[in-house]
């Protein structure tokens, strides 16, 4: 009971607050009532940072009772400190001074010394050194305890929130080892598998959350780690040559002895990380893997650590030994741990716990246990790290239509990654003049209005085609023009274009020369006409039902109709980065030769274009950024689409679009194929050629003839 000459009111909330904390009343009221004696029963000390006064005489007292649901209760929030409560942590670290696990030593809970009120009221920062058995947090709407007291929201008072497991060593990161039950990690692989299915995700994530919060890691940061040599209790991943950055998640050193201490493989706490962080943060997406954070983290160490303004230097880092785990296109390679080093150097003077050790040692790690990760300098590759696709609509709503993902082979697999883009997006040096300037009265038609097809006389954007539109009422091409693009497959052997010019330097093959290109010119927004006009068709995008599926035989991907189309149809056009070529080189450089690449030169008009240099020329490359034209396969001679260059907002034919029309009639689900133009037995080629499964009867790949017709006699 309150005593009677104060506010019973205040009295109660008093309570409340410590209940809040897990402290029962009968703990509470004694001290409460020193204090109040102490302070003349003044309310304003007491009162001051939700009760912070009381709180720390609370647990100065040298054996606060508290009651089982109290230890119940704190027990369940200190399994549930999350990382910003660490981070508040971390800034009460380093404040402190001088750690001592308590105030007044000498003085009780009960019987506070006589100081004056003044001087007993402990300084914030006082209190922050005396941390290291309080952790104090701002108050947290999220917890049911602290929800039930009547808190400020607009204060910023500190809120102690009970007795802390917190030793005064301060790792950068503490692990409690937990016995985990793996079944739920099953579910949640399974469902990493169906991405972008998101119920199904939801639901294994309803599934698990009462176990996972039974097994709440605590996390928290302090200050640098204090590591025991030779004490197996550390994850390293060790970044940059010279070792500088390092990230290490290490054992609390009162766990460390602990007999039932084990560390766990990194693939399981990989595992855990991605429920919580499903959990917690809602993270959905079935390609995400923590991995892929902890990369990105050193990545981002790297990236922040160097100086240098250059361009971002992808994938630098690599960590080792190989998460069988983590598997698919978005997962960086991961090098088997018995890999790591014959294929790969470790970096030299690599720091490991208790000083610099050799290569020949880290190398060891490396090979040795799945607790360590080492992280190396490798050969670039780009956008290791991409978005989830939306089986629904691979565009993710880019395109005026959505485009499915279809497989129909019920294996859960889904296309590699990469950003879907509806029209092509400078890469970093290429030059693409789109300066209004430039479109000179020739190159528009700005005194149309409405329709252009709908005049008596072709306007000025027919120039180029010859005085006619290339485009029908319906929007098809027509037919003369379809047929003179088809007809126009001579090739010119070009001396001075870039690829013969460069044969010298990076790619030593001599040109093989390019199609004759006819053009489309079609009206553009510095004409009068409007959006709708007729000679605008590839600029307003897809209008077709397509669908990316997944083909029976060994090519992959495909993209197809799911509506018959007549020929001369627009179905899409060619989008990705626009790159020099010799940002094309270098990248292709890096991919190697095996992996799958998206480029196409923009080669139309190379013969005109004077002494074009390889910084100079153009090429899209859809390889990371591109739109559905990347799933489109090869087929010898008699695809039914043709790529024709479209020019729209640039008059001359350095830059311009690429788009597919239909040869011929398809009917719906017939697989869209356009023919590359490979040369399969060129084997000087920067690009290895696939071997072709066109199923043409015109098939150019020889060797694959020759394999299939030794098959067929029984070789
Ligand atoms: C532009 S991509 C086409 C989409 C690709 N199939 C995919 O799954 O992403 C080109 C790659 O597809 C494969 N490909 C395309 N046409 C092929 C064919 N006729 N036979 C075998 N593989 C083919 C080759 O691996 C080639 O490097």
């Amino acid at each position: 009971m309150a005593p009677p000459n104060i506010s019973p009111e205040k009295f109660d909330l008093a309570i409340r607050t410590m209940n809040g904390l897990g402290i029962s009343r009968e703990t509470v009221s004694p001290v409460l009532n020193n204090l109040l004696e102490l302070y003349d029963y003044n309310w304003e000390h007491i009162e001051a940072d939700n009760f912070l006064v009381l709180a720390e005489a609370i647990f100065d007292g040298p054996d606060p009772e508290i009651d089982q649901e109290g230890h119940r209760r704190q027990s369940h929030e200190r399994k549930n400190l999350d990382s910003s409560h660490c981070n508040k942590k971390l800034k009460v670290g380093q404040q402190s001074q001088k750690p001592t696990s308590k105030m007044h030593r000498n003085d009780t809970a009960g019987k506070l010394s006589s100081r004056s009120p003044c001087e007993m009221k402990p300084t914030r920062n006082q209190l922050q050194s005396s941390s290291s058995r309080l952790l104090i947090n701002k108050p947290n709407m999220e917890s049911n305890v602290v929800e039930d007291t009547p808190v400020d929201e607009n204060s910023s008072a500190l809120l102690l929130r009970g007795q802390d497991i917190q030793t005064s060593e301060s790792p950068l990161a503490v692990i409690y080892p937990q016995a985990e039950d793996s079944s739920h990690h099953r579910g949640h692989k399974d469902a990493r598998g169906i991405s972008g299915v998101q119920p199904a995700a939801d639901q294994n994530y309803k599934g698990v959350s009462g176990s996972h919060e039974r097994n709440t890691i605590d996390a928290c940061s302090s200050k640098a780690l204090v590591s025991s040599p030779g004490l197996s209790s550390n994850f390293e991943v060790v970044l940059s040559d010279t070792g500088m950055g390092k990230l290490s998640f290490t054992y609390n050193s009162s766990l460390a002895n602990r007999p039932d201490l084990h560390m766990p493989d990194m693939a399981s706490v990989c595992k855990e990380m991605e429920a919580r962080c499903l959990r917690k943060y809602k993270i959905l997406d079935s390609n995400f893997f923590f991995m892929n954070i902890l990369e990105d983290t050193c990545q981002c160490i790297v990236d922040l650590s160097s100086e240098s303004s250059g361009p971002r230097e992808e994938g630098i880092v690599q960590i080792v030994p190989t998460m069988d785990f983590l598997s698919g296109p978005s997962v960086p390679k991961m090098l088997q741990s018995n890999q790591a080093s014959s294929l790969y150097m470790p970096p030299n003077n690599l720091m490991m716990p208790g000083g610099v050790c050799s290569s020949s040692a880290v190398a060891r790690v490396g090979q040795s246990s799945s607790s360590n990760m080492q992280v190396v300098k490798y050969q670039p590759t780009i956008g290791a790290n991409g978005p989830a696709h939306d089986v629904s609509d691979i565009t993710k709503g880019e395109e005026c239509v959505s485009i499915p993902i279809v497989n129909e082979f019920g294996n859960g697999i889904l296309p590699s990654q990469f950003h879907y883009i509806p029209h092509n997006i400078t890469y970093q040096n290429a030059y693409v003049n789109l300066s209004l300037a430039r479109v000179g009265d020739e190159n528009c038609c700005s005194d149309c209005f409405g329709d252009c097809l709908a005049r008596a006389f072709p306007c000025a954007c027919a120039a180029d085609t010859g005085g006619v539109f290339v485009y029908t009422r319906d929007g098809l091409l027509t037919e003369g023009f379809l047929d003179s693009c088809l007809s126009s497959n001579a090739t010119f052997q070009c001396k001075v274009c870039p690829l013969e010019r460069a044969k010298t330097k990076v790619n030593p093959d001599p040109c093989k020369g390019h199609l004759t290109r006819k053009f489309i010119k079609e009206c553009w927004s510095k004409c009068g006409c409007n959006r709708h006009c007729g000679n605008r068709v590839v600029q307003r995008g897809i209008t077709h039902h397509l669908e990316v599926f997944l083909t029976s035989g060994k090519k992959g991907w495909g993209l197809r109709t799911a509506e018959k189309l007549p020929p001369g149809a627009f179905v899409c056009e060619y989008a990705g980065e626009i790159l020099t070529n010799t940002e094309l080189y270098d990248r292709n450089k890096k991919i190697g030769k095996e992996k799958h690449t998206y480029p196409l030169y923009l080669d139309a008009d190379w013969l005109t274009e004077g002494l074009l240099v390889d910084d100079h020329a153009l090429c899209l490359d859809a390889t990371f950024y591109g739109n559905v034209a990347r799933f489109i396969n090869h087929r010898c001679y008699d695809a039914n689409l043709i790529t024709i260059p479209v020019e729209i907002e640039t008059p001359d034919h350095h830059y311009y679009h690429v788009a597919f029309f239909t040869t011929k009639q398809i009917e719906p689900f017939e697989e869209l194929t356009w023919d590359y133009g490979i040369e399969f037995d060129d084997v000087n080629h920067p690009i290895k050629a696939f071997k072709c499964c066109c199923g043409s009867k015109f098939c150019k790949d020889k060797k694959r003839i020759s394999r299939s017709k030794s098959r067929a006699l029984g070789y």
